[in-house]
């Protein structure tokens, strides 16, 4: 059995209504057996709907999950959730730390951390999102801030079942530009060394995906690149075929 199972996970962010679940239908339909063991592939909808998908998702091996968490266990968070209460929905992973977050809601490594330390307490798996800016890239300082946000955000005593990064270079997300492949190389080797590091062969199970303008055309090319343990999808997981295509990279 290999090490890491490569993992497909889809971000919908704040898309899709009820009737949406006709749209994970096709893509539970498109998950056949040739697909399921080699890949993992889960759908992170909006709050709203994940209840319903995992009702929907039930038997079908396709994990849903949510797109943040409170780091909390409950209490006065008005329009928060927390971890408990998207295991308590049959949820089995949550994303956390991602750009978005981290630039529209000012939130920081600390609490990133602190969320993926949530996630672990209720059983989920926390998918921490890391990456920089376009400014910091050019600047040449990429590797220097993904130190700072693993050094920050990563919690102690992670493990390949409580913790997947994903590196998310801001610049390329929702933007159709993708780093090269070198580069990708660079980072996700670099992440590798840094949880072997810290981890020791533990660190060796902890997948890393790459996020940012993942579709089907450059799926190829950006899952054969070393140490990509898979991908977080967002725009082209919306849509049953392209979320398909992209993890039939594996089959
Ligand atoms: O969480 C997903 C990422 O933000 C990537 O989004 P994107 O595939 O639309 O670029």
């Amino acid at each position: 059995m290999a090490l890491r199972t490569p993992l497909v996970v889809g971000n919908w962010k704040m898309n899709g209504l009820k009737a949406s679940a006709a749209e994970l239908g096709r893509m539970i339909e498109g998950y056949g057996p040739e697909l399921r063991w080699k890949v993992q592939m889960a759908v992170c909808p909006p709050a709203t709907l994940i209840q319903t998908f995992c009702v929907v998702a039930l038997g079908s091996r396709i994990w849903i999950g949510a797109q943040d968490c409170n780091a909390q266990q409950s209490g006065a968070f008005t329009g928060d959730i927390s971890a408990e209460m998207i295991a308590d929905c049959g949820g089995g992973l949550v994303i956390v730390g991602h750009s978005e977050r981290r630039t529209i809601y000012a939130e920081t490594d600390a609490e990133a951390r602190a969320k993926a330390e949530a996630a672990r307490r209720a059983g989920l798996v926390a998918v921490l999102c890391i990456g920089e800016t376009e400014a910091e890239r050019l600047d040449g300082r990429a590797i220097a801030v993904i130190d700072s946000q693993l050094s920050g955000s990563v919690p102690d005593g992670a493990t390949g079942s409580n913790l997947v990064l994903a590196y998310e270079p801001v610049w390329a997300i929702g933007s159709g530009r993708t780093p090269t492949t070198a580069e990708i190389a660079e980072v996700h080797g670099h992440i590798r060394k840094w949880l072997d590091r810290r981890f020791g062969k533990e660190g060796e199970r902890i997948r890393i995906l790459y996020g940012g303008s993942v579709k089907p055309a450059n799926a190829v090319e950006i899952l054969a690149i070393d140490n990509v343990d898979g991908a977080l999808v967002g725009g082209a997981s919306l849509k049953a075929a392209d979320f398909l295509a992209i993890a039939a990279t594996y089959a």
